[in-house]
């Protein structure tokens, strides 16, 4: 039986693994929520490995409000940085391989083509720049880690853009969507699946991994994708815009090669 701590386990990808959970028997899941396992607390994360041994830990926690993010840039770091560290440290110490998930904003979208694990990074904004911080230290403080980016999760938890355009056309809002930002749409579950046949097949290719669901879209086009899917695009005003305003800057371009 292979022992998996999941810490963030109650936000979108938390969940998603937490659906999951019984397709995979061999697997002994330790679920932690933030009010459990508090990533940028020390104590809290040695409070729980004191307690279990672990094999494996998907380290789902982070702060993922983009746009909050560039106001408050402390919080960002110190949950997507430091918080990353703390767990990282624990899990080096105890033997623990550490999967932990990164994003397609630690780019700056210049390159107009996907980038792969070997591209230069610069993000464009704090959220990115507090991510790719937390990579960074991964990278320093452990020898067996997987940092798996990928890009626009959306599943039927948390908050996403999905969610967001389905819940303003079903109350018959009229949509305006930027076309200026390109990037992969990736379903939580299929991430989640992927996640899970990195510690089912026992992967020793450790290191940094890009995984997206492989279809390129504009906000504008997933946005359009969406209201088909839900029967809404007849009914539903949509303009395509360039200048949607946000106090967090994108990346133009941040579709992820996957190899997956
Ligand atoms: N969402 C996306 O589009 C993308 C996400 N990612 C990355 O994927 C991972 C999962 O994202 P996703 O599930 O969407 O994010 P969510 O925001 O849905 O979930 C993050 C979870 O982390 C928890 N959390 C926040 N701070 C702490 C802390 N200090 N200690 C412990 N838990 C904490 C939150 O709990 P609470 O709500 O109680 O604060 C929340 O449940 C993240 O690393 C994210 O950066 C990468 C690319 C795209
Ligand atoms: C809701 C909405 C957003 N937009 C724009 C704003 C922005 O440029 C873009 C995306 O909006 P959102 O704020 O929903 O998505 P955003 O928070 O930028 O999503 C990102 O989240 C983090 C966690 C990641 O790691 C990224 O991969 C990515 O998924 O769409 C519109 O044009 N119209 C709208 O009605």
């Amino acid at each position: 039986m292979l022992s998996v701590l999941v810490t963030g386990a109650n936000g979108q990808l938390g969940k998603s693994i937490q659906e999951l959970q019984g397709d995979y028997p061999e697997i002994e899941f330790h679920f932690k929520n933030s009010g459990e396992l508090d990533i940028s607390n020390e104590n809290s994360i040695a409070e729980v490995f004191a307690n279990n041994k672990f094999d494996y830990c998907i380290n789902c926690a982070a702060y993922t409000n983009v746009e909050i993010a560039e106001r408050e840039p402390q919080k960002a770091f110190l949950v997507n940085s430091q918080g990353t560290a703390n767990i990282a440290r624990e899990c080096e110490a105890n033997g623990t391989i550490l999967i932990h998930i990164s994003t397609d904003y630690v780019f700056d979208g210049a390159k107009g083509e996907p980038y792969t694990i070997l591209d230069k990074t610069n993000p464009i904004n704090v959220y990115g720049a507090s991510k790719l911080e937390g990579e960074v230290k991964v990278r320093a403080l452990m020898k067996r880690f997987f940092i798996v980016r990928t890009s626009w999760l959306y599943s039927e938890f948390g908050n996403n853009f999905y969610k967001t355009i389905l819940a303003k056309a079903q109350k018959g809002e009229p949509l305006s969507i930027t076309d200026a930002q390109t990037g992969c749409p990736t379903h939580a579950d299929n991430l989640a699946k992927y996640i899970l046949s990195l510690i089912i097949l026992g992967s020793t290719d450790y290191g940094l991994k890009h995984f997206t669901d492989g279809v390129e879209h504009t906000w504008y086009s997933f946005a359009i994708d969406i209201l088909k899917k839900n029967s809404l695009l007849e009914k539903t005003e949509v303009q395509k815009v360039k200048n949607y305003r946000t106090f967090a800057r994108r990346p133009v371009y941040s579709v992820l090669e996957s190899e997956h």
